[in-house]
């Protein structure tokens, strides 16, 4: 009788949640939306180049904000060359079209240094600047003062706290977490992340932004790592760690899981893909500080990711990481 009526406590408890989560989804789904046309994206990386690129295809006015001319050029760099792939697949008879395709995106793109200015106009600003929380808070403490009442700030991070960005600011209402993967014109999904303390009308229009994207929206809480991180990053760990023990290859254990799981990547060629500091900084975070994975062996540093990275062998943006993109 016990074993029953604990066994009916814990459905109810798991349940509770779980139903006001998505209840909140279904809410949110039928609520009201704040238009967004106007995005300001900082940080013009792997990611910020790849969620300026979508946005503009989307007919978005977009605004590329980076630290230096040289970044915003490998930015514009990065873009081209994504937007000449589908240009090639799309027209692939007719040159003039594809060039018409990418003129066309290219001028809904504009380039700044100057962020407090960039934002004045923005009815979104997406921020995807190094996975650095003291830094994120600056910049967004800063925008807070820049940018109109209505705009909605959002953060890219892999793996810090969503609320812990926005208690940098005065608008933790208008604040979530918008996570988009890599490369973001190939990755369908977006993890929309909510506070407690977003409103519905926020979490709505981030929705309906990533639909208008062409993106798939998935949500969850607040948490480490949201859903995809959570399970990806302790898999890449876990395979070097098998290389660490000795007990396989790096070559094979790729294989194995292209092979074997139909993965598109191996860990070792995503962990190089997605970049060693990346992941490095994740799996710190965590350690030391992550809701429900402090100390767990699960996120313990390695000595064979520290090594690389501390050579600068971040992957394929340095040319050489797990394996070497120089000579391939
Ligand atoms: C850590 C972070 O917080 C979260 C993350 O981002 S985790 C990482 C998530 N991402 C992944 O797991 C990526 C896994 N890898 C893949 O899906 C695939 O290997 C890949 C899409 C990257 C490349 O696909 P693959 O078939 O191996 O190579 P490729 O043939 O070059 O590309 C496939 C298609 O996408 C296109 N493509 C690939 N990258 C592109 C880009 N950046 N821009 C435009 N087109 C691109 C190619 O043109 C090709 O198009 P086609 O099939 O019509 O000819
Ligand atoms: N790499 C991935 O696969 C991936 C996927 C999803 C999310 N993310 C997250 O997205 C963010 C960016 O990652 P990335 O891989 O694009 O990094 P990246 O190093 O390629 O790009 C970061 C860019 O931010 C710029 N930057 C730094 N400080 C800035 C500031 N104060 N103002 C404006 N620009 C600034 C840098 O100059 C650089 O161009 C991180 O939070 C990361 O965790 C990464």
């Amino acid at each position: 009788m016990l074993a029953r009526a604990s066994t009916a406590a814990l459905a109810q408890a798991v349940r509770r949640p779980l139903l006001a989560h998505s209840a909140a989804m279904l809410a949110t789904a039928a609520g009201d939306v704040q238009p967004i046309k106007n995005v300001t994206v900082f940080g013009s990386g792997l990611m910020g180049a790849g969620i300026v690129q979508v946005s503009a295809q989307a007919g978005c006015q977009v605004t590329m904000v980076d630290v230096t001319p040289d970044a915003l050029a490998k930015g514009e760099k990065i873009i081209l060359s994504s937007l000449k792939r589908t240009a090639k697949k799309k027209y692939a008879e007719d040159a003039a079209g594809a060039q018409s395709f990418v003129d066309q995106i290219m001028a809904n793109i504009h380039q700044s240094t100057e962020g407090a200015q960039a934002a004045t106009k923005a009815d979104l600003v997406v921020e995807a600047i190094v996975e650095n929380l003291t830094v994120k808070q600056k910049l967004f403490a800063a925008l807070d003062e820049a940018a109109p009442k209505h705009t909605i700030f959002a953060s890219n991070t892999s793996s810090l706290k969503i609320a812990d960005i926005a208690e940098a600011t005065q608008r933790r209402d208008r604040f979530a977490g918008l996570h988009f993967f890599n490369p973001v014109p190939q990755m369908k999904l977006v993890e929309v992340i909510r506070t407690r303390d977003t409103s519905d009308v926020v979490f709505n229009s981030l929705l309906q932004f990533c639909r208008d994207l062409k993106k798939a929206p998935v949500s969850c809480k607040d948490t480490p790592g949201f859903i995809v991180n959570r399970l990806l990053v302790p898999y890449l760990m876990e395979a070097v760690r098998i290389v660490e023990r000795g007990e396989a290859s790096i070559a094979d254990v790729d294989t194995a899981m292209k092979l074997g799981a139909g993965y598109p990547m191996g860990p070792f060629e995503l962990a190089d893909f997605v970049g060693l500091d990346t992941v490095k900084f994740i799996i710190d975070g965590w350690y030391t500080n992550g809701d429900g994975l402090k100390g767990k062996e699960l996120v313990a540093p390695s000595k064979l990711l520290n090594d690389l990275v501390a050579a600068g062998k971040l992957g394929r943006k340095s040319g050489e990481g797990f394996y070497n993109y120089a000579q391939k």
